[in-house]
């Protein structure tokens, strides 16, 4: 390890344990904290009566404004230290096939691809099956409707807020029929999720514009890069990755096989090197070469282990080191078949590092689908990106619209 590297993370914080290789492959089951008061935006109650607006018209579903980052995750302000010279150190394992996505096809472009991934999901199913039995405007349809959305993962807030806004315009009559308040369901969906629909802007003066990934244990944050990686190549701009998942020979080695065959520089040191330490020799390459993104893996965790929790504020510190404005984005990968555990990871990953920014995947398997509304209306993070399939056009920029009109029968349109 180059002795500067070994100074910045000297200057760091008390050592942190190392982390246990052996992760389970996927987290215990966890309950969701009941969400502390002051995160529960009182805006995203629904509208009062009063105010109800004309019919099929959105009400106002405002998410909690995105929570501010935690002090402890905050990158100091230092000098950034002179750069090593670059390396490419090659992880000690046999190169992996990245693309086990290769006989897959990929999602088809605009709302049909949406629809056509989405289709086998638990709100998907239960809406189909209510509306094609042709139901009548009635207490017993919202009872139905309500069920629906508990069993899509959508939460209780969420749902209380939308069926007894639907009650309320429903008893002042501003429906002619269940179509008609499926259409109003649909416009609510739509304004819950439009304010985190927030694509990810990349600032070209960050040079680079440092992303680091984080997330629990195979919820898709390697996949996700190589899809990123991808994306960002094909817009023309120089890239780097940092292979930070060191835990993982296969995530080392996954992104360095994409890296050598899209001629995209990967920072790595092996297996088992300290995350943060291949994390400062990136962003110092990075910017050596004057490259314009560069986005960092790490380890999967769960977000009940505090010791590796700490080491991605370590990671955050030590990117700071370097440059005192990096990361410029902090993307948390959640897994969309987590349903609402992903509420409990968000919250101790935030605390932990600051997260700007979602990637919601696996949305195309057996995801429920509503988890995303639970998450968009009690943090207000930006969710950028939607994994709908393993391709790399499979990961799509967030579309509120598209997302809901995938998850609601055909017949609405949209
Ligand atoms: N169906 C589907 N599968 C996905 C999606 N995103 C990722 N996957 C799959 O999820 C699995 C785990 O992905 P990885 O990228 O290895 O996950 P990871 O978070 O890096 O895993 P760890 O390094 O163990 O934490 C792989 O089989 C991926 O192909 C998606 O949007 N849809």
């Amino acid at each position: 390890m180059p002795p500067e590297v070994v100074a910045a993370l000297h200057e760091i914080e008390a050592p942190l344990a190392q982390p246990a290789k052996a992760e389970p492959a996927t987290q215990p089951p966890v309950p969701a904290q009941a969400a502390p008061a002051a995160s529960v935006p009182a805006a995203a109650t629904q509208a009062p009566a009063a105010q109800a607006p004309a019919a099929q018209a959105p009400v106002a579903f405002a998410p909690a404004p995105a929570p501010p980052m935690p002090a402890a995750a905050v990158a100091p302000a230092t000098q950034p230290i002179a750069a090593p010279p670059v390396q490419t150190i090659s992880a000690e394992t046999e190169p992996v096939e990245p693309t086990d996505y290769i006989d897959k096809p990929a999602a088809p472009a605009g709302k049909l691809g949406w629809r056509e991934r989405l289709r086998g999901s638990a709100f998907a199913r239960s809406f189909g099956g209510l509306f094609s039995r042709n139901p009548r405007l009635d207490d017993d349809l919202l009872d139905e409707i309500e069920t629906a959305l508990i069993t899509a993962d959508v939460g209780v807030g969420a749902t209380t807020a939308l069926i007894e806004n639907l009650r309320k315009r429903m008893k002042s009559r501003e429906f002619a029929d269940a179509n008609a308040l499926l259409a109003a369901l649909r416009a609510d969906l739509i304004a819950m999720l439009q304010p985190v629909a927030k694509p990810l802007v990349i600032d070209v003066n960050a040079k680079p514009f440092v992303l680091l990934t984080v997330g629990v244990n195979g919820v898709g944050k390697t996949t996700t890069i190589g899809k990123l990686a991808k994306r960002f190549r094909d817009e023309g701009r120089p890239l780097m990755l940092a292979a930070g998942d060191t835990f993982r020979a296969a995530a080392v080695a996954q992104l360095q096989a994409w890296g050598e065959r899209n001629g995209v520089p990967v920072i790595a040191q092996g297996q088992n090197a300290d995350a943060a330490s291949v994390a400062f020799d990136a962003l110092q390459a990075a910017k050596a070469r004057g490259t314009q993104v560069l986005i960092a893996d790490t380890a999967g965790r769960l977000h009940t282990q505090t010791g590796l929790m700490a080491e991605l504020g370590k990671i955050r510190r030590v990117l700071g080191k370097v440059d005192p404005t990096a990361p410029h984005e902090v993307l948390m990968v959640i897994d969309g078949t987590t349903g609402q555990n992903a509420l409990s990871q968000l919250r101790q990953f935030h605390a932990a590092v600051g997260v700007t920014g979602l990637v919601v995947t696996k949305l195309d398997g057996t995801a429920k689908g509503g988890v995303v509304f639970a998450l968009a209306r009690e943090f207000g993070i930006p969710i950028r990106f939607a994994g709908i399939g393993e391709r790399p056009e499979d990961l799509r920029v967030f579309d509120a619209e598209a997302f809901v009109d995938a998850l609601l029968p055909e017949a609405l349109g949209g």
